[in-house]
């Protein structure tokens, strides 16, 4: 699903020095998995997460995406990419205050009126997860937990299977985190692939597998095995 081969990305600071915020970085995701991607504030998770997305194409090294190679692609190109092939969550939902549930998850659909059949899709979508007897309610009128499922309903609208996260579980309390947590479990279950940049111990448990961002590079974590036995 993904590839990533000696990605170099930097930036430019203030005062004009280059910071290399990603440094050779190389990265592989099957297809149907859940990766957490963990590390301290500022070591370039999120940077990491734009390039994968096709959000951004500035920087050495290739990047392929469900078959499509990123480097050098223009901004339409780009566009139809992520259309096809990738759901963004974040952390801060990013829904749109003045429309429904229904209505925000309707987005990546239309500029107008939806068609019936993209308006049962929204439905069924805020069904699968667990929303749909508030489908007509505004952002405001629902918790945060409620928020981010709507956020998730609508980065599945295209059909992605992949779903980028950041910081998904980040503006949520333990509890309201937790179920948002087992939603995740579910797509991927149902086939979905995940990767989550976060920096909670609950996330990056829930994973299959956890790469921490050091020094530009991703390491592999190595988990202890499962704690089984008599009790
Ligand atoms: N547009 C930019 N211009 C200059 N520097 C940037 C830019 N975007 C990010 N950086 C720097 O790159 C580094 C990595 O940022 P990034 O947001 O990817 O980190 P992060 O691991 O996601 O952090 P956090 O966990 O706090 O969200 C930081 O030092 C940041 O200051």
């Amino acid at each position: 699903m993904i590839r990533a081969r000696d990605i170099v990305k930097q930036y430019r600071d203030g005062d004009g020095t280059e910071v290399r915020v990603l440094d050779g970085l190389s990265l592989d995701v099957a297809d149907g998995d859940f990766v957490a991607v963990v590390g301290p504030s500022g070591s370039g998770k999120s940077t990491l997460l734009h390039l994968l997305g096709g959000l951004d194409v500035h920087y050495q090294g290739d990047v392929e995406v469900a078959g499509v190679k990123l480097s050098g692609l223009k901004d339409k190109e780009l566009a139809r990419f992520r259309n096809q092939h990738v759901g963004f969550v974040f952390q801060s939902f990013h829904l749109i205050p003045n429309l429904s549930a229904v209505e925000n998850v309707l987005m990546p659909s239309h500029f107008g009126a939806a068609s019936p059949e993209a308006r049962k899709r929204a439905e069924s979508l805020l069904d699968r997860v667990g929303l749909l007897a508030k489908k007509d309610r505004a952002p405001v009128r629902l918790s945060g937990g409620e928020r981010q499922r709507v956020a998730i309903a609508r980065a599945l609208f295209t059909g992605p299977r992949l779903l980028l996260c950041d910081e998904p579980t980040g503006n949520l309390d333990a509890a309201t985190g937790a179920g948002v947590i087992t939603l995740f479990e579910e797509l991927n279950r149902e086939g979905i692939t995940l990767l989550a940049v976060t920096h909670e111990d609950r996330m990056s448990s829930a994973a299959r597998r956890v790469l921490r961002l050091k020094e530009g590079r991703l390491v592999e974590e190595t988990r202890p095995a499962l704690a089984g036995g008599v009790s």
